[in-house]
């Protein structure tokens, strides 16, 4: 099955390339490590989902451009056909000559509506060159104008035209120290309407992946570039096909229905977030070699210890005992210790792949005591290596991991309005005061939902 990609604004145009670029070198990657034959398959399996043929056998991405300015799209899309691995379909684009300003309102209430019609149809014959369709992948920031603003309406037009299609937002959690004065503003309007029409948010924080790029990557002037590296790099160490049972004896057909199948037990709790693990820099991974019981201990502390890389992860943080006094409920504000999951996906790729015991991560003491355990937990797999690691595993939870910094998105929000600043910006566009206090009340409840797991 096939998923379209739907990149939307600067960033989410950005991030969209490097993802099919990092897939498309995983792809041609010789260092895949398990048979021809399945090699083969693998090859096949990302074909159907990421790609489509064209006579000249040049891969074309399964993806809508979509953005209020050209240069960005302009420049994906020349970057991509230089490669000569990939391209885009130069049809399946859509941009005007001015971009919405940082103006969620502009982006919602204005652009979205006048552009509706053309952006639907690229996405209908973007759907109909699917032989089946697995759902729509919707890249986009949370703090901009255009991507969220358009990235949010667009997201319900997915919604009321595929209603059976699953729907997967990836958003981009802006930088703590302020780029944009409004952007506590855009960020609360996006995830409460993506939440209404969305089947689940995966969200990467810029800041955390700026840090992976310092400390892991060594990388000294980290740019845009490199941090949607590391982004695209572990999407597509998820999304790449795999075996999602056991004894499975095809790739997974459905990724997006897997995914939702096993990480969104409930509608209320449909925050993602995503960690990999080992992630360093060419030069080093030369030079290093890796267990799998060690890649699993870490992988494991870092979910738990809330962590989001491999390094300065806290070894004390330890789930409660059976039998022992449940600890206090985490409050928003206070910092997390223990972070209780919902539900858990490990992805491991490569060598002896079949011989890991992941038993740490069924220990029910780690999930919210209303779900079952043997439910809560899954595994997808596959020998084939992913890009250069010989081995490696991804882990994509729905835990408490977003619950501090959605508590202080909010609350920085709010006291922006309980003054009233910048909101004539958004009343001008038609976001009135109303709409800023259900979306609100959408984020105090899904924080309230996290909060009491
Ligand atoms: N990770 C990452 N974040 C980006 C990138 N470009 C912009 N951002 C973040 O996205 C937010 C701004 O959104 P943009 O996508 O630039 O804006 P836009 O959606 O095009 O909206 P307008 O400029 O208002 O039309 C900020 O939080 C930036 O930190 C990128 O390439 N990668």
């Amino acid at each position: 099955m096939s998923i379209v990609t739907v990149q939307l604004g600067q960033c989410g145009n950005q991030i969209g390339y490097e993802v099919f670029n990092a897939i498309c070198s995983d792809f041609h990657s010789t260092r895949g490590i398990c048979s021809k034959k399945e090699n083969e398959s693998y090859q096949e399996a990302c074909k159907e989902r990421f790609f489509s043929e064209e006579k000249t056998g040049v891969p074309v991405a399964r993806a809508v451009l979509v953005d209020m300015e050209p240069k960005v799209i302009s420049q994906t899309l020349s970057m991509a056909a230089r490669s000569g691995h990939w391209k885009y379909d130069h049809q399946s684009h859509f941009c005007q000559k001015q971009g919405s300003g940082n103006n969620w309102a502009n982006g919602y209430s204005v652009h979205g509506p006048r552009y509706r019609d053309v952006i639907m149809n690229l996405v209908q014959k973007e759907a109909e060159k699917c032989d089946r369709l697995s759902g729509f992948f919707t890249v986009m920031s949370m703090a901009g104008g255009t991507g969220s603003g358009m990235g949010a309406y667009v997201t319900q037009c997915l919604r009321d035209a595929f209603p059976t299609s699953f729907i997967l937002n990836q958003v981009i959690w802006p930088y703590g120290t302020g780029e944009v004065i409004v952007q506590n503003y855009n960020s609360v309007l996006t995830l409460s309407h993506l939440y209404q029409s969305s089947d689940a948010l995966l969200v990467h924080e810029n800041d955390a992946i700026h840090k992976i790029c310092a400390q892991l990557m060594n990388i000294k002037k980290i740019s845009f570039r490199d941090v949607n590296q590391v982004i695209a790099h572990q999407l597509g160490s998820v999304f790449q096909p795999t075996y999602s049972s056991e004894g499975a004896s095809q790739y997974s057909r459905s990724p997006l229905g897997d995914l939702m199948e096993s990480l969104v037990p409930h509608p209320e709790l449909k925050m993602l977030g995503l960690r990999n693990i080992p992630q360093m820099s060419e030069n080093s991974l030369a030079y290093s070699t890796f267990t799998w019981p060690g890649l699993i201990k870490h992988l494991r502390q870092m979910l738990i210890a809330h962590a989001k890389m491999e390094e300065g992860i806290d070894w004390q943080v330890r789930p409660p005992l059976p039998g022992h006094p449940v600890p206090p409920k985490a409050s928003p504000n206070q910092a997390l210790h223990f972070n209780t999951s919902v539900a858990n996906l490990v992805v491991l790729r490569g060598k002896d792949v079949q011989s890991v015991d992941l038993g740490g991560f069924r220990d029910p003491a780690l999930y919210t005591s209303w779900l079952n355990p043997q439910e809560a937990f899954h595994i997808w797999k596959t020998p084939r290596a992913f890009n250069k690691y010989e081995k490696s595993a991804s882990l994509v939870s729905n835990s408490q991991f977003l619950l501090q910094l959605m508590d202080n998105i909010v609350g920085k929000a709010w006291n922006m309005f309980a003054s009233k600043a910048y909101v004539h910006q958004y009343t001008k566009f038609g976001i009135e005061e109303e709409d800023f206090l259900d979306c609100f009340t959408t984020l105090e409840q899904v924080i309230s939902s996290y909060a009491s797991l």
